[in-house]
Formats: C-alpha cells, sequence, structure tokens
C-alpha cells in the first residue's frame, strides 16, 4: 500500500506530528542541525556510550556509526546503544550504507554514498519515514542531489584529504563556495578533513553545517571538541 501513495501521503501515515519524535519531528530537527559525527565503534576503549554521551552534551545534533570491522550482529546491537543515547540527548542517529541494517532499526537517517545503494531504491526499501542522505564530490553530484525530492541532506566533500576516507581526493573550498553560492534548499553539510582550526573558514566559504570524525573521535576531551566546533557553526 505505501509504493501506491505519494511521498507526503507516507509521511503522514507513519507520524507527521513533530511533537512524537517521527518523520516530520525528524526533518524539523535535521533542519536545525549544525554538527554531524561519524565514529566507529571505539570496540578498543569500549567507551563508545560515555563518548556519546560527552560528544552530545558538547552539542553533536546527529550520531552516526560508521566502522566497518563489525560484523553485523554487533552492528545491530550498537546501535540500539547510539539510538538509546542519541535520542536522550534529543539528537538524531544514522545508519551508514546497509539498508537492510537500517530497516532493522528505528533509525531516523540513513546516509548513502555515491557508490552505494541508489536514493530511489533507499526509499523503496525503507519508506517514506528516514531521512535520507547523500554523499556528493563534485558541482553536479550535488545539483543532482539538491534536484532529487528524496534526498532530505547531502554532503559536500572531503574540503581536504583525510585518512578518514582514504582514496577520495580532496574536492577543495572552491567547490563548498561555489555549492553554497548555488543556495540549496536541501539542508547539506561540509564534511572532510574539518577541525577546529578549519572550521572558520568553512563557514565564511558559505557552509552552516559540518561533518566531523576526528576533530572529535580523535580528541582528549570530545565534549570540549564538540562544544568549541558547535560555538563555531551557526545557531
Ligand atoms: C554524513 C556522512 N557523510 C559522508 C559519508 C561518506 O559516505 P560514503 O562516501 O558512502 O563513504 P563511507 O562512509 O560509506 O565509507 C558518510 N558516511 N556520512
Ligand atoms: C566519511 C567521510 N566521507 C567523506 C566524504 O567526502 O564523503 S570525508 C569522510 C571522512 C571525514 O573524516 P575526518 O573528519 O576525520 O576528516
Ligand atoms: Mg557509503
Amino acid at each position: 500500500m505505501l509504493a501506491a501513495m505519494t511521498s507526503d501521503e507516507q509521511r503522514d501515515l507513519q507520524g507527521d506530528d513533530v511533537s512524537d519524535g517521527g518523520p516530520a519531528a525528524w526533518r524539523a530537527r535535521l533542519a536545525g542541525a549544525r554538527l554531524y559525527l561519524c565514529t566507529d565503534a571505539r570496540e578498543d576503549s569500549g567507551d563508545l556510550e560515555e563518548f556519546l554521551h560527552a560528544a552530545l552534551r558538547g552539542g553533536v545534533d546527529v550520531v552516526q556509526l560508521r566502522d566497518r570491522t563489525l560484523d553485523v550482529r554487533r552492528e545491530l546491537e550498537l546501535h540500539e546503544l547510539v539510538g538509546a543515547v542519541a535520542s536522550e540527548h534529543g539528537a538524531l542517529w544514522a545508519v551508514n550504507d546497509r539498508a537492510d541494517v537500517a530497516g532493522l532499526t528505528s533509525a531516523p537517517i540513513f546516509h548513502t554514498g555515491q557508490d552505494d545503494l541508489p536514493v530511489a531504491a533507499s526509499r523503496r526499501l525503507l519508506g517514506a519515514g528516514p531521512v535520507l542522505g547523500r554523499s556528493t564530490h563534485a558541482a553536479a553530484e550535488a545539483a543532482a542531489a539538491e534536484a532529487d525530492p528524496e534526498v532530505d541532506y547531502f554532503c559536500v566533500g572531503p574540503l581536504w584529504a583525510t585518512p578518514t576516507k582514504p582514496g577520495r581526493p580532496a574536492v577543495g573550498i572552491d567547490l563548498l563556495r561555489e555549492v553554497a553560492a548555488s543556495r540549496p534548499t536541501t539542508p547539506w553539510f561540509a564534511i572532510g578533513g574539518i577541525d577546529l582550526d578549519r572550521i572558520d573558514e568553512v563557514v565564511a566559504a558559505g557552509a552552516t553545517r559540518a561533518v566531523v570524525v576526528r576533530a572529535i573521535t580523535g580528541a582528549s576531551d570530545p565534549e570540549a571538541a564538540a562544544r568549541a566546533l558547535r560555538g563555531r557553526l551557526p545557531r
């Protein structure tokens, strides 16, 4: 039945009340989101839960567990944890790459890249509820994401080459300027090599939202790191 309905009708059916934490609330929170954290499972230190609380206290709005070393059972377990902690802080959380995993969780967000499932396929599999995010690495990809009504947000990067995404060349800050100048109506994030030393340049180039990994996962005080980054992003 869902496939025969428009996306708006499906969203209504799946909960359009901003107060209930359903799809409309997720999209409203995404619109206001500024700082998005991707983290590995921190299996070596075993402190994922404590780390997440700290980052979220510091002002992270969205958290994504991104860890290719996990088997699917462990990934599902950890998504439960990420979801519970994020919800305690009123934050959003995301599943990366695997629509089967996303479909088994209550994740508000499912993120894919250019080499992953097409957005339309993700939408068909997951229905109208989840926020769908997309990685882009070129002006044409950003324009395609902006033009796709099923894309709820997109990311532009990597601005700088980063060991967190080996093999993906830097796109440079000029691409960010170009995307910002096109005034997308879809929420979009800058990503790749962003840290406290570079965030002012990212904002000056026109971004209002940023995704980071090492700037928080590598910090000795993740709460302070998140707070400092959040403080440099617009309100
Ligand atoms: C929020 C966010 N932005 C970008 C990515 C990268 O996605 P992708 O290019 O598919 O690379 P992998 O993360 O799958 O290695 C992301 N995961 N999240
Ligand atoms: C996961 C990822 N995706 C990117 C993209 O450009 O799509 S850059 C990236 C890694 C960002 O890590 P850090 O903040 O440690 O540089
Ligand atoms: Mg991917």
